[in-house]
């Protein structure tokens, strides 16, 4: 029996309401909505701590196909305060799938709505900018009046702005751990070579935790790594005493700019001249803690095709995104300088600090699924290791 579906809206903060159907949980959620164009990867997108408070709609118009399953998972949970599709097949396919994607939503409490035109709502947030957002899932049977339409308008527009926000202390792990991991988890962003091996640790890196992503961390062991996570508010000398090779700065979700404790920490480790790598909200604390400053974008970037050059080789690698901060290039200070630019909208992509063996990534190296052609950043890492003398 196919299921049938109760009624759903989205409601923007500008007032505009889309009609569609419910797919997950009965219910209201609230959070930035933002739109991402990467064709594949709906559950690790799902699973991607950075999109705390985010409504993510997906622009490939059939998410679903492949079901979930227990591997393709970026973390413990789904992280997506929503999800706005625009076809939920009604069956699907998959050897590895377990599950499928709506009975994943309604496990998890997630809110999602399907039948609206993913396109129309993209090119409004194109045009107006990324806002806030509230879906209603009603019952079936419920009937959707005006007054559910005025009061999840009213719902959007007094949820918090994701400017201001710090969420990285809301996800980070409570306590520290030692990252392990099994054959099946290895990395699959390894240029497309197959599964990897385990390499015997060569190296001892400290992972700050601010939303890390698992497939980064699965890359890093990958390549030599044993790895110590620890929580978002750890001080810099509880993370020397550790006596790290190298420190990693994870991705993470709302704004860069309140998380002043890890700014402050990265300062510190980076004047140390401990190795540090970044990515995405690690790219743009360690700016912030270099004296560059960050802004909020117009509608961020989120996908899987962008295209970013390396300026120093001129090389051109396709990318995956998921920000919606980024680094002023303006602000820059002389001891930090440009490595890669976004061949989109010249945004900043890249930097590394002149002075110290420390450089950031505004994209994902280690998307997976890939793209994989900037996934030699996480080369350039253990080679700046090897060279502080490992
Ligand atoms: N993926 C990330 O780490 C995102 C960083 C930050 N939250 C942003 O939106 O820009």
């Amino acid at each position: 029996m196919f299921p049938v579906f109760a009624p759903a809206i989205l409601a923007l903060a500008d007032g505009t309401v889309f009609e569609g159907v419910a797919i997950g949980s009965t219910g209201q959620t609230v959070g930035e909505v933002v739109f991402n164009t990467a064709l594949t990867g709906y559950q690790e997108i799902l699973t991607d701590p950075s999109y705390r408070q985010q409504i993510v709609t997906l622009t490939y118009p059939h998410i679903g196909n492949v079901g979930v399953n227990d591997e393709d998972v970026e973390s413990g949970a789904i992280q997506a305060a929503g999800l706005i599709i625009k076809d939920l097949p009604q069956l699907h396919a998959n050897f590895r799938a377990d599950q499928s994607l709506g009975e994943y939503l309604r496990r998890e409490g997630i809110v999602a709505i399907a039948g609206l035109d993913t396109r129309a709502l993209t090119r409004h947030l194109r045009e107006k900018g990324a806002q806030n957002g509230a879906i209603v899932a009603l019952r079936e049977g419920d009937a959707l009046t005006d007054t559910v339409r005025a009061q999840a308008v009213a719902a959007a527009q007094a949820a918090p702005s994701m400017a201001g926000l710090d969420l990285a202390r809301v996800v980070t792990t409570r306590a520290p751990y030692e990252w392990t991991q099994t054959e099946w988890r290895l990395a699959r962003a390894d240029g497309g070579r197959g599964y990897g091996q385990l390499t015997q640790p060569r190296f001892h890196v400290v992972a700050y935790d601010f939303g890390v992503k698992y497939n980064i961390l699965r890359m890093l062991a990958e390549r030599g790594c044993r790895i110590t996570v620890v929580p978002a508010q750890t001080p810099a000398a509880d993370v020397l005493a550790l006596q790290p090779d190298g420190v990693f700065l994870s991705n993470g979700p709302g704004d860069p700019q309140p998380c002043d404790y890890a700014i402050a920490a990265a300062a510190t480790l980076i004047e140390r001249g401990v190795p540090t790598f970044g990515i995405c909200l690690g790219h743009q604390i360690m700016a912030l803690a270099s004296g560059a400053r960050t802004f909020k974008m117009k509608f961020g970037h989120h996908g899987a095709n962008h295209p970013v050059k390396d300026l120093d080789t001129g090389r051109v690698s396709i990318t995956s995104q998921n920000h919606g901060f980024a680094v002023d290039a303006a602000s820059l200070p002389p001891t930090l300088r440009a490595t890669h630019v976004s061949l989109f909208d010249g945004t900043l992509q890249g930097i590394a600090r002149t002075d110290r063996p420390a450089f950031g990534f505004q994209g994902h190296p280690e998307a997976s699924p890939g793209p994989h052609d900037i996934a030699y950043l996480f080369d350039r890492f253990t080679a700046l290791m090897a060279a502080a003398g490992k």
